[in-house]
């Protein structure tokens, strides 16, 4: 425990660290006696806001937990709009539309089950078509992405592998510069981060970069490939350069030796493995399946959170409130929170806040009465949009996952700034009686038809004033459907929506500038103050769900900002991987 004479020595290095005037040092008033956290304020009330509340309630009932969010409606960007047409409805996800198994899955999957939402959950199998199948376009054309095929045999996956690599432009010369790889210098011991675009062009190429791999970094962040952070994304194989000299040497000694993975990640993995009393069909499915979703979509997930933490008596949910003000005082924190419906004020103390915003809503809050906390920009976070289409003829698009558009695509043959295009019939819900898919129905139409999800914007639209109306977005939709899929069709029902700021971006120099951050809260807050959300542990749901779970166990250990696990020098561990 942290006292307040030993607290103050901490500031006075991390201020001589970091250059603070002695005068702006006597200016920081910093309360270092850690209250127990017992009255936790979250701000936000999106995914990681709900899954942290959870998680707080559920180490300690009698916790007082309050959700301040600023909108009218809880889930941010997860949210299922069912839209009703002339013989049932179709079910549209404005942002997410299914959830992953590998990784930080496993942690879902036991929220999943806390919330008794099991049977609820529909899977996509690993070997369906849906799994098997992504595309790129190239034009004119898309190209499956070659990944094995289980149903398939050797040959067949063998002979389609050396097709896509002799006859396919976007893919031509690939295998040569991977032979070449080994034989690349590897990068200067000086060079402390780099664009993940500049490291493959580097290493492989830059026409692996602009025909496939700033398609699939479009896919993941809806971002530029030449501006997200190689350490941050991929930082294992940013360490094996450092340490192999090339990716395919240390690739090849990893599948010998193991891999290295952080000690926080091993973990976490063992932790997972723990026996867990899942439904014996549930825990079937859940390993066979490459996605899964639910029912009504993914939004049940944040329905059933609300629901379940409304029968708590010690969680208030404190809908339209923002709050523009975070300060910390003797005893506590002190909100000032600003009513979006009625325009005004009030103020609100807590033991501790755990802040979901955005890093720069944060830092605004923070900074808000000028007491001198920096306004750190840490990441941009660009706006996407989702046009969802459904039209009454089903196959309109080859069977799989969707096709997404790389960056090498000139502009003139992409005027939309499209990022691609989801197959949301290939994995929303199953025909009753196909293998490939175990659950419930989503649509209620007595017909299936095709349904698709065109995804605009993100990084092309960085710096634009304004956005395109719900018209031009549908618009731009429908000429992409007909120009790369000779779809010409009137959809027989449609949803248009502008998601703003929704994906953080990695870019070049991410870590430093968290650090900043994390030393500025430390320094101002002691730990009262600590974030959470999808800027921590990566962009997925699963990520946001992590990142709740870390937030709230690591609450009771003081001084602490959240941000550890991207500041602190990592521990790296060797594992082999068995296949379970
Ligand atoms: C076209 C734009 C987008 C598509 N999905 C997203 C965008 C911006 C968002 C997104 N997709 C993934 C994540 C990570 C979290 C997770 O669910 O695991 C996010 C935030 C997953 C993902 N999607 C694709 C890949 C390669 C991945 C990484 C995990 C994996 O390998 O499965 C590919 C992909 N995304 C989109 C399409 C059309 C597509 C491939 C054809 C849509």
């Amino acid at each position: 425990m942290l006292n307040r004479r030993n607290g103050l020595n901490k500031v006075a290095r991390v201020a001589s660290r970091r250059s603070v005037a002695p005068s702006s040092l006597a200016a920081i008033r910093c309360y270092s006696s850690q209250p127990d956290p017992n009255d936790v304020a979250i701000l936000g009330g999106g995914i990681t806001g709900l899954a942290t509340a959870h998680y707080l309630s559920q180490s300690n009932p009698n916790r007082k937990v309050t959700i301040y969010e600023s909108s009218p409606r809880l889930g941010g960007w997860l949210h299922t709009e069912k839209v009703e047409i002339d013989d049932g409805h179709i079910l549209f996800e404005k942002g997410p539309r299914t959830l992953r198994p590998a990784g930080n899955g496993s942690l879902t999957a036991r929220l999943v089950n806390q919330l008794g939402l099991e049977d609820e959950t529909i899977f996509t199998m690993k070997t369906a078509p849906a799994a098997t199948n992504r595309y790129l376009y190239y034009p004119d054309h898309l190209v499956r992405v070659p990944q094995p095929d289980k149903k398939l045999g050797f040959m067949a996956n063998a002979t389609a592998l050396a097709n896509t690599f002799t006859y396919e432009p976007a893919f031509q010369g690939i295998l040569g510069r991977l032979a070449l790889e080994p034989f690349r210098p590897a990068r200067d011991s000086s060079v402390t981060d780099e664009s993940v675009g500049d490291f493959f062009a580097r290493r492989i190429g830059r026409r692996l970069v602009d025909q496939v791999m700033s398609a699939v970094v479009h896919g993941i962040y809806a971002g530029d490939i030449y501006q997200l952070s190689m350490k941050s994304l991929f930082p294992s194989l940013w360490r094996l350069e450092e340490e192999s000299g090339s990716l395919v040497t240390g690739l090849l000694q990893n599948m010998v030796e193991g891999a290295k993975v952080p000690a926080k990640e091993l973990e976490f993995m063992m932790a997972m493995k723990q026996p867990y009393p899942f439904g014996k069909e549930f825990r079937k499915n859940f390993r066979r399946s490459n996605v899964f979703t639910f029912r009504h979509g993914i939004q049940q997930l944040v329905d059933t959170l609300e629901a379940s933490l409304k029968k708590s008596p010690n969680v208030i949910f404190q809908l339209n409130q923002e709050v523009t003000d975070i300060k910390n005082t003797e005893q506590n924190v002190q909100l000032e929170a600003k009513s979006s419906t009625e325009g005004s004020t009030s103020k609100h103390n807590h033991t501790h806040v755990i802040s979901t915003l955005s890093p720069d809503k944060t830092s605004q809050a923070a900074s808000s009465m000028n007491r001198g906390f920096l306004k750190l920009p840490v990441c941009p976070t660009p706006t996407v949009m989702t046009v969802n289409l459904y039209y009454r003829t089903p196959n309109l698009h080859p069977s799989g996952f969707g096709y997404l558009i790389p960056l090498g695509i000139p502009i003139d043959q992409n005027p939309e700034r499209a990022l691609g295009v989801t197959f949301d019939t290939a994995y929303a819900a199953g025909t009753p009686g196909d293998e490939d898919f175990v659950g419930p129905m989503q649509d209620t139409v007595s017909k299936r038809g095709t349904k698709v999800t065109v995804m605009l914007g993100g990084h092309y639209w960085d710096g634009w004033s304004s956005h395109p109306s719900n018209d031009e977005g549908l618009q731009m939709a429908q000429s992409i459907m007909e120009r790369h899929l000779g779809v010409t069709e009137k959809p027989a029902a449609h949803s248009v929506n502008l998601n703003y700021n929704c994906i953080p971006q990695y870019t070049v120099g991410f870590e430093d500038r968290v650090s900043k951050f994390h030393d500025e809260l430390s320094l101002r807050y002691s730990g009262r103050l600590r974030v959470a959300g999808n800027w921590v542990r990566g962009v997925g749901v699963n990520d946001c769900i992590r990142s709740a779970w870390d937030v709230a166990r690591d609450l009771d250990t003081s001084g602490l900002t959240g941000l550890e696990y991207i500041v602190k020098p990592k521990q790296w561990l060797t594992v082999k991987v068995k296949k379970s």
